[in-house]
């Protein structure tokens, strides 16, 4: 694929190189009203993601987003990336991160990629946390040269950019994160600062003063390809980097951007001051029933979200969860529509979604997509019993071996197979809510026992 208008230059640098930035992040800057000035250096997270960066940047970086409506398909191509790298790549990362140019960091580095703990420290029990801030505190005494420096976490190779920037005095900048977490910029500005704060301490400081973090509630459905669809259509399109994504999409951002941004409220991108509703209308509404599909639906022989949605049982326990969830949700959010459109979405007949993929670090999903929900639930005194299905389904599902391998497989299968299995993942999944709620562990006893019996 070739370019017929002259490539963007580079100002933005996104981390997490996927399927989503192509579909979103990468979307959105192509249609900003200013788009021709504004360019992404795309890096990839994993060493497995390194495929589609050789095969992106053979297209110049181009490639067709298919829009897939329940009826018919849209082709359009994207030129907003401009490169896209290995995450590997660090000299070139640090480059990038460092360069004047850059005004704006993105990142899709999924939920467990920001490695933080439930009070977003940095995980000191992951090694390859501890080993990035052994490199990172060579870097400050000089020890190690930065460009000798290979940090491999995601947060380790952006505080080592940043860094960089700060001794070049390349200015302020913009970190925005795009990941399904509740107060994604808040968490990692506290995770960064305090990563910063054992290892580099004058950048600590700099990142307080010249970094601003941009929270952003992200929505548009976009599973990974399966190998065989992504090769028939490679050869339909000509493109080896065919993304597949609904047509719906919203993307509502709140902070600063210190240096700038695209004009992507074109795109029809939202500002807004208080981002708290929408990120919990979007996390527990769609992500929450996700998480639930996949498990319940997983179990009852389902591979895909239509499929599982078609299903009455699933059908009803998503009612059920959103019901709670919607309690706990402001006016003014349209959560009726909004709950309407998410399930003509969630069947729309010609996405084909995994749950598989959906079920990938559920664990960590459930925190953040059913455990609020459930907590609020239970303190107003009601019993969250949508809750305690979702959490029952997972237990099932967990015990029948239904979950996808992911960094909490083994724990996960500990507690699975424990004596009391129940209270067992309720204390891996909320150390709170297995202490306090009794009556909340009956009731997912109960839903596993329902669920069980319920086998198709
Ligand atoms: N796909 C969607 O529908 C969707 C929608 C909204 C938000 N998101 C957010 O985007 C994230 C990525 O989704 P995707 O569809 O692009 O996934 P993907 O698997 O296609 O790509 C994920 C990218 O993140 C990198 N990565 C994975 N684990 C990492 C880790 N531990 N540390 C650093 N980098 C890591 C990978 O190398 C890859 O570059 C999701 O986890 C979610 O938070 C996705
Ligand atoms: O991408 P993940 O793994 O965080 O979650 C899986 C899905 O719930 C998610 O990708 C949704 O499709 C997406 O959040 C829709 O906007």
């Amino acid at each position: 694929m070739r370019r017929t208008t002259p490539a963007p230059p580079v100002r933005i640098v996104h981390l997490g190189l996927g399927a989503f930035c192509r579909s979103h992040t990468a979307w959105y800057t192509h249609h900003a009203a200013d788009s021709s000035d504004w360019g992404i250096a795309a890096y990839a997270g994993r060493t497995r993601s390194r495929d589609l960066t050789a095969r992106l940047a053979r297209q110049n970086g181009l490639y067709s987003i298919v829009e897939r409506g329940p009826v018919r398909d849209r082709v359009e191509v994207i030129g907003s990336i401009v490169r896209a790298h290995s995450g590997g790549d660090v000299p070139r990362l640090v480059a990038d991160l460092s360069a004047a140019a850059t005004a704006i960091i993105t990142l899709t580095i999924t939920e467990t990629g920001y490695r933080l703990r439930a009070d977003d420290t940095p995980d000191w029990d992951d090694p390859s946390v501890v080993a990035d801030a052994e490199i990172l505190r060579g870097v400050a005494r000089g020890t190690v040269t930065t460009s000798d420096a290979r940090p491999v976490t995601a947060l380790g190779r952006l505080l080592l950019g940043l860094d960089a920037r700060r001794r070049a005095g390349s200015g302020p900048v913009a970190v925005v994160s795009c990941d399904n977490l509740s107060d994604n910029g808040g968490r990692l500005r506290r995770g960064l600062s305090a990563l910063a704060a054992g290892c580099l301490p004058e950048t600590a400081a700099w990142i307080a003063e010249h970094a601003a973090f941009v929270s952003s509630s992200v929505d548009r459905i976009t599973p990974r390809l399966a190998a065989d669809e992504a090769a028939a259509l490679a050869a339909e399109y000509a493109d080896e980097a065919v993304v597949v994504t609904e047509p719906f999409r919203d993307w509502i951002l709140c902070g600063r951007f210190p240096a700038g941004r695209p004009a992507w409220e074109a795109a029809q991108a939202r500002f807004v001051a208080d981002i708290e509703p929408w990120e919990a209308r979007k996390l527990w509404l769609l992500n929450g029933a996700h998480t639930l599909l996949a498990c319940l639906g997983l179990v009852r022989g389902h591979d895909t979200v239509a499929r599982a949605v078609a299903d009455p049982v699933c059908r009803d326990a998503v009612n059920r969860l959103w019901n709670e969830a919607e309690r706990h949700l402001p006016d003014g959010l349209d959560v009726p529509a909004y709950r309407r459109a998410l399930l003509e979405r969630f069947e729309n007949p010609r996405i084909e979604h995994p749950l598989a993929q959906i079920a990938i670090d559920t664990l960590t999903k459930l925190r953040l997509r059913v455990v609020p929900v459930a907590e609020r639930e239970l303190a107003a005194g009601r019993e969250a019993a949508g809750c305690a299905t979702a959490i029952a389904a997972w237990v099932v599902a967990a015990r029948r071996g239904a979950l996808p391998q992911d960094a909490s497989s083994e724990s996960v299968r500990r507690a699975a197979g424990a004596p009391d299995p129940v209270l067992s993942m309720l204390t891996l999944l909320s150390a709170e809510l297995a202490k306090r709620r009794r009556p909340f562990q009956s009731r997912i006893a109960a839903a596993q026992a329902r669920i069980d019996l319920a086998d198709p």
